[in-house]
């Protein structure tokens, strides 16, 4: 499984300066974290990966299907910052829907949602109307509609935003049971609670990728020294900064 975006370029505005230029990136598999500051570029990119958005220029491919088609489309699943409780709609209903939404016959879709929310460590929810559910399962909530159709590969835009630290490792234990089967792209600020759980990592800043690859390598990027509590945000931060003589 190969999601690729080549030279990607990618501007909101016809007369706007592009947020992506020229972007080369390959997902790699397993769990891939994507760092950057505020207005990187980082939920662009999923963007264009999850085909909400199409580049100006350049191509987004999954084992060679374009973006563009319905096989890509159904193939790739994303989850948007903010998931919206559908109002007297239960987990398992909600996530039915989504599969309906993606296709699915209703019966199918009924009998995957729960297959999908025990995934993601709700089943004891499956009945609870979706507006009654905390901020954390409500997310939860949302990675299971972004499973129920079998997709490839998954998206995560800032899944752990304001979770507490019992909700992040809950939902860093459902991402460690899915990455075994789906490539999982997950934008996210957490950048110590997330990176030593990952695989790879990805940073970009200014629609520029500053680094891809292995988290170790990754981490290999903090200065000698560093404690050993701080070494993913001290690796970050090297990464991310300037050197003084630039
Ligand atoms: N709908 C939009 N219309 C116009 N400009 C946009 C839109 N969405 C994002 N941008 C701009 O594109 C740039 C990249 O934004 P993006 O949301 O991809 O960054 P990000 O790395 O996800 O940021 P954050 O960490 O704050 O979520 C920013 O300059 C932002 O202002």
């Amino acid at each position: 499984m190969t999601l690729e975006l080549r030279s990607c370029t990618y501007a909101y505005r016809p007369w706007a300066p592009p947020v992506l230029e020229n972007l080369d990136y390959a997902l790699p598999g397993g769990l891939t974290i994507l760092l950057g500051p505020n207005g990187a570029g980082k939920s662009t990119l999923l963007k264009l990966a999850a085909s909400v958005h199409f580049p100006r220029n350049g191509s987004v491919t999954l084992d060679g299907l374009p973006s563009r088609s319905r096989a890509y489309r159904r193939a790739v699943a994303w989850m948007p910052q903010n998931i919206t409780a559908m109002t007297s709609l239960t987990a398992r209903e909600q996530v039915a829907y989504t599969g309906w939404l993606k296709g699915m016959n209703r019966r199918d879709a009924w009998d995957k949602a729960a297959d999908a929310l025990a995934r993601v460590d709700l089943s004891a929810q499956a009945d609870t109307r979706t507006r009654r559910l905390s901020g954390g399962q409500l997310r939860r909530v949302g990675v299971a509609s972004a499973l129920v159709h079998g997709a490839r590969v998954l998206l995560l835009d800032e899944p752990t935003a304001g979770m507490d630290p019992r909700q992040r490792r809950v939902f860093r234990d459902v991402l460690r049971s899915l990455t075994d089967d789906v490539p999982v792209l997950l934008s996210t600020h957490d950048v110590a609670d997330l990176a030593e759980d990952s695989d790879n990592v990805t940073v970009i800043d200014d629609g520029r990728v500053l680094y891809s690859g292995t988290t170790d390598g990754f981490l290999a990027h903090a200065p000698d020294g560093t404690p050993s509590g701080r070494i993913a945000e001290a690796a970050y931060t090297a990464l991310s900064e300037p050197t003084p003589n630039h």
